[in-house]
């Protein structure tokens, strides 16, 4: 790990993000990574696509995998670092989970992200990126352990050119309805506008609070690239929880 890895941007705009992703539970700076990082990024994830190395993205372990397609339809392939674009990604992400360690305390320890490619006809519906555990007892959810380690999720858009007709907005929403039970419902937010639609355009960058801000990627028109990652804690040694979660 670097000691002094080279940040994305600004000491101002890491601050302001932080802000805001403090304040409402998300934050959003369009034109936020260098056009060159975002080119040479888009064209690993082309690459990847054409040489088959992408795969279809499946929902949450919590879910079954004959659900994956009405609720996600993108092709994935993990970073690995590998390429002097990734090796400046993942720096620019180490730098901002420093910033974040440093002003909101949250103890985030490691990063991990993929390449994500929506076709035409693309979707993923809202969902939460990780899910707390309404009570010690919900056995249930035991299945879920390993997620609720993602703590702040962030988004990079990798597009050239995208327009409003090209659909694929990132829509968020800044509640959660619960049931009874305390599980997310996030049918109830149908109606309920979102806070925000997102353009996907090339450089943006969203951060959320990964348990709780619901969002969905809207239907896609056009190829959409982008690199969801997500910042995670040390939450389970060997299959049991930290107690301090
Ligand atoms: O691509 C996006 O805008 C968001 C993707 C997302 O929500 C996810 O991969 O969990
Ligand atoms: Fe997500």
């Amino acid at each position: 790990m670097d000691v002094c890895p080279q940040p994305f941007f600004s000491d101002n705009l890491t601050a302001s993000l932080i802000v805001d992703l403090e304040a409402r539970g998300w934050a959003h700076a369009p034109d936020a990574l260098d056009p060159e990082l975002v080119a040479a990024l888009r064209n690993e994830a082309k690459a990847q696509e054409q040489a088959g190395e992408t795969y279809d993205g499946r929902v949450g372990r919590a879910h079954h995998e004959t659900q994956a397609l009405s609720v996600r339809k993108t092709r994935i392939a993990w970073l690995d670092g590998a390429s002097p674009a990734q090796k400046r990604f993942m720096a620019g992400a180490e730098a901002l989970r420093i910033a974040m360690n440093q002003r909101l305390f949250l103890g985030l320890f490691e990063f991990e992200a993929h390449f994500a490619v929506y076709p035409p006809g693309g979707f993923y519906a809202r969902h939460l990126d990780a899910f707390t555990r309404p009570s010690a007892s919900a056995g249930s959810l035991s299945g879920r352990k390993a997620e609720r380690t993602r703590v702040v999720s962030l988004v990079a858009y990798l597009n050239e050119d995208w327009s409003d007709a090209d659909g694929g907005q990132l829509a968020v929403w800044e509640t959660t309805p619960l049931d009874e039970t305390g599980r997310p419902e996030l049918n109830r937010l149908d109606a309920l506008p979102p806070a925000a639609e997102l353009q996907p355009s090339g450089g943006g960058l969203v951060l959320m609070l990964s348990e709780a801000i619901p969002h969905e990627v809207r239907l896609s028109h056009a190829v959409r690239y982008a690199i969801p990652g997500w910042f995670r804690v040390n939450a389970s040694v060997g299959g049991a929880l930290d107690p301090l979660s």
